[in-house]
């Protein structure tokens, strides 16, 4: 446990202002970005428990260059031999592109220098950094000096790094440049840190304009004063050195107070060229200034940071894995949760700004301008760096009904209304309060697709839309015979009920209406549409269209029924906008009915009651001795149903049998569209396949066609084939015996499917017999293609 103290002004002594007349910085603004030094490979290399690995040091090196580093500091060569070898393995593996100069740091001591010379031998840019400490702690307690002998030190050593630079020019045609560093600059009286860098710009002696700048780097060693006080000292260093354009003025900012950043920037509004730091803040105690950072600021603020950051992620991941230190969640640019909102608000207006900038830029597009980003809550848009927009908002319990309808727009192209958005909102918060943790894409879809039953046959809720007709009748009202006359519109579908295939009708005013009343006829479900929304989703031959209806219970009196409190929201989506809105339908009537017991089937056969599916086809092998092979037994089910709409679901064995015959052309003395006359069927020796020669009436007129394929059957489709647009495919045959020695014949069931230019696909069952095997299916498909609407026959 510590102590603060209850007066820390006991303890602590606060900065000294300048008294800087007319400062100019607080009226500054961001030009261009200044020239960066990377400060990792030693600033930040010596601040971490493990000091980096060569092989680590090199994978950091490359991504620096990589992002575009120009001047980069790569170590203490004098420090280890780790940091040496390092240098030399660079240099001799041409590690160094032309245009990137290695800088290296070395205190102002004669065997280390020359140590630091040695290192860089042969290499072709090379920035010599040297520095001593200027500040009177330091000078009376680490070196004892006066400032004189301070001077002394500085200018001495540079004056021998002159010396060592002229050499090695001209022994290695190395192009050198020199740094000195008064550290502690911060903390060291001003008038002072400018006297010593004059006396070290005389001792250098070759300092020019242009690239032969001296670079006085003018560190914040430690961070002991607010950033206003910083700018101060660097604008009044900049006014007061002699010959300021032969000096870049550097910046070198630690983070102790935590205002790195804002340091950096102001000392930059007071004059400075360029800044040393490091990548996400690395360094000593709370780290060098991050540059990404800094990069970042200018590059939302418009100005070309010269630095490229847009794999943001995959920088992370070598800086992290080379420094061993994770970069915050919040870290600014760089942190995973920094592009996430989970709180409502803000997902609301990230969504409507989302919303609104697509159309502006639509608009900047047409009049070529720029596509500016302006976006709530985000200063820059995610995609610059590398990252997902999916990533921006994400779920919990703080989460609204916007950021939710964000990610269900994202991930499922739906945009629902409003007040659906709010529904589903309730859903998912109750998801999230039970269950006490973020809710992912996943959780968001999937609980989308279960309460709307959306997304196939996973999702089905107990009554699902299998097929259906509208079709547009004249108004039967007497009143409504004007030539404004309303026209009527009649499902007549197939919906799976339980599991049970079932056909419904109704009538109304469109397919909708037409769609509830049926529901309420036949299966006693009521309902009322409050509101009805559609859109599109996508263009051209792929579009479909999404439908959102909102159902309330139906009530005699419907105006009751539009004020119920209680609602149930649907969601559709076909390429048919008709379908689309009648599965909205289902789909809110699914959440409607719960688990209420729905009315059985209504269909008796003879006298007995609620036949199903199992008792038509068990009263068809009795009557006619076939046994119908599974998937036409539901087929035929469903013909059942519809032939007794009328007779309230009562019907005979005479007349089911008959029915059954009339349906599928079995054993009728009537011809059908296609009736086969007479077929030779040859194999060929070489292929082995069929070639069927047949002759057949079509629409009463004898043809011939002529077909191959693996099997006679495949052979007569071929031969259709001829006769006909648009093409048939089997896609069910089954055959049995009937009867037995000399009297047996064969019973072939077929089921075609027919398209015409990629129209609905229409399928049919075909039921033959005869005594010949080959006939009883050649007649099979004839009769199933009797029943299909085929195009271009006659
Ligand atoms: C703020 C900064 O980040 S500055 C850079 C700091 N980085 C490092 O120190 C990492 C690399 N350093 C090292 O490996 C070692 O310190 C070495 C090899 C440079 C020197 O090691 P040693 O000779 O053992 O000295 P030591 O580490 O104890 O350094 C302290 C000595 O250097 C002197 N010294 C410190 N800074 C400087 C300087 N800039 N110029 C000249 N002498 C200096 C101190 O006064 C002290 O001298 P003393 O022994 O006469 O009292
Ligand atoms: C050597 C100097 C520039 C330094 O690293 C510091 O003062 O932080």
């Amino acid at each position: 446990m510590g102590c603060m103290l209850i007066d820390p002004s006991q303890k602590y002594k606060p900065y000294t202002p300048l008294q800087l007349e007319n400062r100019k910085w607080p009226t500054c603004t961001f030009k261009k970005a200044p020239i960066w030094l990377s400060t990792d490979l030693r600033d930040g290399n010596q601040a971490l428990v493990n000091p980096m690995t060569a092989d680590q040091k090199l994978t950091f090196f490359r991504l620096l260059v990589k992002c575009g580093f120009k001047e980069i500091e790569i170590a203490y060569p004098a420090a280890s031999d780790t940091d040496f070898s390092f240098v030399r393995y660079l240099i001799e593996n041409d590690e160094i592109p032309d245009d990137v100069w290695i800088q290296v740091l070395t205190p102002a001591r004669e065997d280390l220098i020359r140590r630091t010379f040695e290192s860089v031998a042969g290499a072709k840019h090379v920035i010599i950094h040297m520095y001593n400490a200027t500040c009177a702690l330091f000078r009376e307690v680490v070196f004892h000096n006066s400032t004189e002998q301070t001077i002394d030190l500085a200018a001495r050593h540079t004056a021998l790094i002159r010396d060592l630079s002229n050499e090695y020019a001209a022994s290695h045609g190395t192009r050198f440049r020199y740094e000195y560093s008064p550290e502690t600059f911060s903390q060291t009286e001003v008038e002072f840190s400018v006297a010593i860098c004059d006396a070290v710009k005389a001792a250098w002696g070759k300092a020019d304009i242009g690239d032969d700048r001296i670079i006085f780097n003018l560190p914040a060693t430690v961070e002991i004063a607010p950033p206003n006080h910083y700018a101060d000292q660097i604008e009044y260093f900049c006014t007061h050195i002699s010959e300021r354009e032969k000096i870049v003025v550097s910046l070198h900012p630690h983070n102790d107070r935590g205002t790195g950043i804002a340091a950096a920037e102001l000392a930059v509004l007071a004059g400075a060229d360029r800044i040393e730091g490091c990548l996400f803040g690395n360094g000593e105690r709370t780290g060098n200034v991050d540059i990404v950072n800094l990069a970042l600021n200018l590059y939302t603020q418009g100005i070309k940071p010269h630095l490229d950051f847009s794999d943001l992620q995959g920088i992370i991941e070598i800086v992290t894995q080379c420094n061993d230190l994770p970069v915050h969640p919040r870290h600014p640019y760089a942190g995973e949760l920094v592009f996430t909102a989970f709180s409502g608000s803000h997902q609301d207006a990230i969504k409507k700004g989302f919303e609104e900038q697509k159309e502006r830029h639509a608009r900047n597009s047409a009049n070529s301008e720029p596509p500016i980003w302006s976006m709530p809550y985000l200063p820059i848009d995610p995609a610059d760096l590398g990252c997902t927009y999916e990533a921006v908002i994400r779920v919990n319990s703080q989460s609204g009904k916007g950021g939710i309808a964000y990610l269900v727009k994202q991930h499922l192209l739906l945009d629902p209304p409003r007040k659906m958005q709010i529904s589903f909102y309730q859903v998912i918060q109750a998801i999230a309060d039970r269950e006490a943790r973020e809710m992912t894409v996943d959780d968001i879809t999937t609980a989308f697709r279960q309460t709307y039953h959306f997304g196939g046959p996973k999702y089905e809720g107990r009554l699902a839309l299998k097929s259906f007709n509208v079709t547009t009748e004249p108004s039967s009202d007497p009143l409504d015979q004007d030539e404004a006359r309303d026209e009527r519109r009649r499902f007549d579908g197939t919906i799976l009920v339980d599991g049970v295939l079932r056909v419904i009708r109704g009538d109304g005013n469109g397919p909708i209406s037409a769609l509830l009343h049926a529901l309420h006829t036949h299966l006693d479900i009521n309902f009322t549409v409050r509101e009805y929304t559609e859109h599109t989703i996508g263009d051209g031959h792929n579009a479909k269209a999404a439908s959102y209806i909102e159902l309330v219970a139906g009530t005699d009196g419907v105006k009751d029924a539009r004020n119920s409190s209680q609602s149930w929201w649907g969601v559709g989506l076909d390429s048919d906008i008709t379908a689309s809105g009648l599965r909205a339908v289902l789909s809110a009537v699914n959440g409607g009915i719960g688990d209420r017991v729905l009315p059985e089937l209504k269909l008796n056969l003879g006298l007995d009651s609620a036949s199903g599916q199992a008792d038509i086809a068990d009263a068809i092998v009795n009557s006619l001795g076939i046994q119908l092979p599974r998937r036409l037994q539901a087929s035929f089910f469903e013909v059942v149903q519809r032939a007794t709409l009328k007779s309230d679901g009562w019907i005979s064995h005479d007349n089911l049998t008959q029915l059954f015959k009339e349906t599928y052309g079995y054993e009728v003395q009537r011809s059908s569209f296609f009736e086969l006359l007479s077929f030779t069927l040859e194999k060929s020796i070489d292929s082995g396949r069929r070639k069927l020669a047949l002759e057949m009436l079509v629409n009463g007129e004898v043809r011939h066609a002529t077909g191959e394929g693996n099997g006679p059957l495949s052979a007569a489709v071929a031969a259709l084939h001829s006769q006909i647009q648009g093409v048939l495919t089997i896609r069910e045959y089954t055959e049995h015996a009937v009867g037995e020695g000399t009297e047996v014949t064969a019973v072939s069931f077929v089921e075609l499917v027919y398209e015409v230019n990629q129209a609905k696909k229409q399928a049919a069952w075909g039921v033959g017999s005869d005594s010949d095997i080959t006939a009883s299916g050649l007649k099979a498909v004839l009769k199933a293609a009797s029943s299909l609407d085929i195009f271009g026959a006659a």
